[in-house]
């Protein structure tokens, strides 16, 4: 197990920043999660800490040790790719423990390893078989076990599941988790899925524009989001934002919406809200009024799509399907202000001053 710190880590490709002076320090045995929109730089960081390219400017550190210019095989660290990366000519046994036999390890005690690498991941029935005769997700598993059997001190993966139907992806990601329970060893894991990264990380990283917009873990960055960024970006469904109009004691906005707060300094421009938090209400008796555009219908939950104003849609999420004929109509929304997050013009998030008095969400 080790410890990975970034220093000051930039990337430019040529003229093009990629990576923007990240600082991050990850601990012994954590499970760190990079997720942001795609060309944020998520892959390219990975590989900055790989060994695979080599930083701009900055300093990485494994286990304390300064490594920027250490080379990939000498950083103890193994990387699982999206493309699994199997040798197409070797049958599994082979794929697996071809680090081994690089290292000069006898032939027995590398079959030994193999197997029981393979047992844990459930493909010890696959050893004689060659990677085009294998599923997806079994080559995935080799690509973990090829990892596995070299017992690295970090583990990187970049999108390992991004190419794995929605069951499948399920399913690797509960065994990548109890992999890092039974381990404990240092692992970065790269996605776009925000649900993959809340399900995942001790911690996540949330980067933008080669950026780290925030570190937290999932409910920190669920329920204290640094910025709009962050707020839009984790939780799904997205979080539900209205432009507004504020002073320092009233924040007024479309569809009737008042709330009787501000904040001190920078002022509020906008506000979100997550569609959990809302409650869909008859016209009239809510906080703000709306027209029922659709309801989507997932089984256990329903989703209203709200028109608040011209393109605004919030999405509400529903336990008990509203009625048919509302749709087209006008609707209320009640929410309580605790559930409102608010922002300023440059996307930070700001805290609402409640006014002395005022009544908070008194229908709930
Ligand atoms: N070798 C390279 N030469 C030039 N530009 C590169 C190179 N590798 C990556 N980039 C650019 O760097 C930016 C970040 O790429 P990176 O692959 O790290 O993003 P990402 O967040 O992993 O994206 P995705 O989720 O789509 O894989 C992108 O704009 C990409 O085009």
């Amino acid at each position: 197990m080790a410890s990975v710190s970034l220093e000051s880590v930039s990337k430019n490709f040529g003229t093009h920043t990629v990576i923007q002076n990240v600082d991050l320090q990850i601990i012994d045995g954590e499970f760190v999660v990079f997720v942001g929109p795609s060309g944020c730089g998520k892959s390219t960081l990975l590989r900055i800490v790989a060994g695979l390219i080599s930083a701009s400017n900055g300093v990485v550190r494994i286990g304390g040790d300064d490594v920027t210019d250490v080379p990939a095989s000498q950083r103890g660290v193994a990387f699982v790719f999206q493309s699994y990366a199997l040798y197409p000519h070797m049958n599994v046994a082979r794929n697996i423990g071809f680090a081994l036999e690089t290292l000069g390890m006898n032939r027995a005690a590398i079959s030994e390893k193999v197997r029981s690498v393979a047992r844990m991941l459930k493909v010890d029935h696959l050893l004689e078989r060659r990677p085009r005769e294998l599923s997806g997700g079994q080559r995935q598993r080799v690509a973990i076990g090829r990892a596995l059997v070299r017992q690295p001190e970090i583990f990187l993966f970049d999108e390992p599941l991004s190419n794995l139907d929605s069951d499948l992806r399920m399913e690797m990601r509960m065994e990548i988790a109890k992999l890092h329970d039974d381990l404990q060893t240092t692992m970065i894991y790269v996605t776009h899925d925000q649900s993959e990264a809340m399900t995942l990380a001790d911690r996540i990283v949330v980067l933008n524009h080669g950026r780290i917009e925030q570190v937290g873990t999932p409910k920190e960055l669920y329920h204290s989001p640094d910025n709009r960024f962050v707020a839009g970006f984790i939780g799904s469904p997205r979080m539900n934002f209205l432009s507004v109009q504020a002073t320092s004691t009233k924040v007024t906005g479309p569809g009737g919406l008042v709330i009787d707060a501000g904040t001190e300094g920078q002022t509020i421009t906008e506000i979100g809200i997550r569609s959990e938090a809302i409650q869909l209400v008859k016209a009239g008796d809510g906080r703000m009024t709306c027209v029922l555009e659709r309801i989507e219908d997932l089984g256990h939950e329903h989703f209203a799509y709200c028109r608040i104003n011209g393109d605004v849609i919030w999405v509400v999420r529903v336990n008990v399907e509203p009625p048919k004929e509302l749709i087209g109509k006008e609707v209320g929304l009640n929410f309580r202000d605790a559930a409102i997050f608010a922002f300023a013009a440059d996307g930070k998030r700001l805290i609402l001053n409640r006014q002395a008095g005022a009544i908070e969400g008194a229908w709930q």
